[in-house]
């Protein structure tokens, strides 16, 4: 950190001037026509009431509207004051080996929406994040204790074998190997034109297509099959998958895997997502404990290896670092066909919106990709969890795979019972979009955040494309803001200091 202090900023943040005036003319504008709306309807109400008697009822309630309306209209314009965006150096972050370290979250939790072969190709393009590979642990949250999803994890670590030293022998950009076995014909590598990248490329599409295969059996097998989602109770499953050097010509090392499937009990409380962030929390607390995380959905695959590079130009700027908590990238969908006609692409929010809010105390926390930094909050006030970490990070180094009583009391129901896990530490419970919550509780005790959008991608997610799901989702978004509204309300007197 002293390094860096003093030389070129690792970001830079622009006001967008001209958006910014277009924005606030509009607003003046907007707002002088409703003064006049609105000194219309009031003098008519006040005018002789023989002339307006009998029409007062459809006038009262379509004047009621409007100032409804107007309101929410209103609160919008906080999000169009003072759009910015960033920019970010890379280049000047310091060297690899004083970069911390950094733990990678993935969630699962039904194989059967949400493909196994998907969730393995977002943990192996993780896992070839361009990150120093002994600072990267990638955990794989599977909430369906799934044993298609652990065998997909195997299978997955071994492929990776051949993939991760691939990816960083021809300089790859797209590492999610379906994405880019299936982009074939537009190969970005710089290598294209050699005989020998082309034939290494074809060794590992047929290694990839194995993977492909060994799945697909794994998932026809009826007796698998009949159990790939796994119901009723059930206590944790913890594996852990961890070499040293795999490749010497490129020195390639492997990122640390674990697969994470929580106890479940029907009598405890769930808390979905945000009950398996909390026990990847405290899992990884005492396996890598690294001060920064990465939050992927299973089906947020990563589209460009600098992501985690990206973050840290942010988390490790001393100008912001001191109260940035969480890094937000746009949430990006590699299905969305031209017409997109439920807007499943969100794009008030993560081309509007969101680089408004950045203006202000910055994005909310809106799922899928975020990084976080966690020191300073979620664990520090847990004495526990600290002094496992101490305990057992050097255990882990040293080579002893299996330390794993700890973790599955971590994983286990009866650990939260008491604690403020979900109430004050961790990712908050009471809300079905956790994220959403967690932020904005941030954002009320003073954390801010950045919004991280580079012009590729950096994540491509699958977007709800039918009808139906995009209905059951926005009904699960909005009763779950509603829900926040509520909450946050109950809460304002501790919020606000
Ligand atoms: O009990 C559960 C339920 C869901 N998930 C995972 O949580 C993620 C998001 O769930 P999904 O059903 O795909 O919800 P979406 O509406 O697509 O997700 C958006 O909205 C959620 C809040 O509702 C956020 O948590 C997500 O990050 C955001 O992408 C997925 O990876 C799931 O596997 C779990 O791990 N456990
Ligand atoms: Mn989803």
């Amino acid at each position: 950190m002293e390094e860096i202090q003093g030389t070129l900023p690792l970001s830079t943040c622009h006001v967008q001037n001209g958006l910014l005036i277009i924005n606030r003319l509009h607003m003046l504008l907007h707002s002088t026509a409703l003064s006049f709306l609105f000194y219309y309807r009031l003098s008519f109400l006040f005018q002789d009431p023989e002339n307006s008697g009998s029409h007062l009822l459809p006038w009262f309630l379509v004047f009621a509207s409007e100032i409804i309306l107007s309101f929410i209209w209103f609160l919008g314009q906080a999000y169009r004051w003072r759009p910015v965006s960033r920019s970010v150096f890379p280049e000047r972050l310091p060297q690899d080996d004083k970069l911390p370290a950094v733990d990678v979250f993935i969630c699962t939790a039904d194989p059967i929406k949400e493909p196994t072969l998907e969730v393995m190709n977002t943990v192996l393009s993780s896992m070839a994040l361009d990150y120093p590979q002994e600072k990267l642990h990638v955990y794989l949250s599977d909430d369906g204790c799934s044993p298609l999803t652990l065998y997909g994890m195997r299978k997955a670590y071994e492929f990776a074998r051949w993939w991760l030293p691939f990816c960083r022998r021809y300089k790859i950009k797209n590492r999610c190997p379906k994405a880019y076995f299936s982009a074939l014909e537009n190969d970005d590598s710089d290598f294209s034109r050699s005989s020998v990248y082309m034939e290494d490329k074809q060794k590992i599409k047929g290694k990839y297509e194995a993977f492909k295969e060994e799945i697909e059996t794994f998932r026809k097998d009826s007796v698998f099959f009949r159990d790939s989602v796994t119901v009723g109770d059930y206590s944790s499953v913890i594996e852990v998958m961890h070499e040293n050097i795999i490749d010497d010509v490129d020195n390639v090392k492997m990122p640390l895997l674990v697969y994470v499937s929580r106890e479940r009990k029907l009598s405890s409380p769930h808390h979905f997502k945000a009950g398996a962030l909390n026990v990847l929390l405290r899992v990884s607390a005492v396996m890598s404990n690294s001060p920064y995380i990465l939050v992927l959905d299973c089906d947020m695959f990563c589209n460009d290896p600098t992501s985690a590079r990206y973050a840290m130009c942010f988390h490790l700027d001393p100008k912001i670092s001191s109260s940035l908590a969480f890094v937000q990238f746009p949430q990006k969908f590699h299905n969305i066909s031209k017409n997109d006609i439920y807007d499943s692409q969100l794009r008030s929010l993560f081309t509007l919106q969101w680089q408004g809010m950045d203006g202000l105390k910055g994005p909310v926390m809106s799922g899928g990709i975020d990084m976080l930094q966690l020191q300073e909050y979620f664990g520090s006030s847990n004495e526990f969890i600290k002094s496992l970490a101490q305990n057992y990070t050097s255990v882990f180094l040293s080579g002893r795979n299996t330390l794993l009583q700890e973790p599955h009391l971590l994983a286990s129901c009866r650990y939260e019972i008491g604690t403020k896990w979900g109430q004050d530490i961790g990712f908050l419970y009471d809300s079905v979009v956790e994220d959403f919550l967690t932020g904005f509780i941030l954002h009320c005790n003073g954390w801010t955040s950045v919004f991280c959008e580079p012009s590729r991608p950096q994540f491509l997610g699958t977007a709800t494309t039918n009808l139906n799901d995009v209905l059951i989702q926005g009904t699960r978004w909005y009763s779950g803001l509603f829900e926040n509204g509520i909450t946050m309300s109950t809460k304002w007197n501790t919020l606000v200091p």
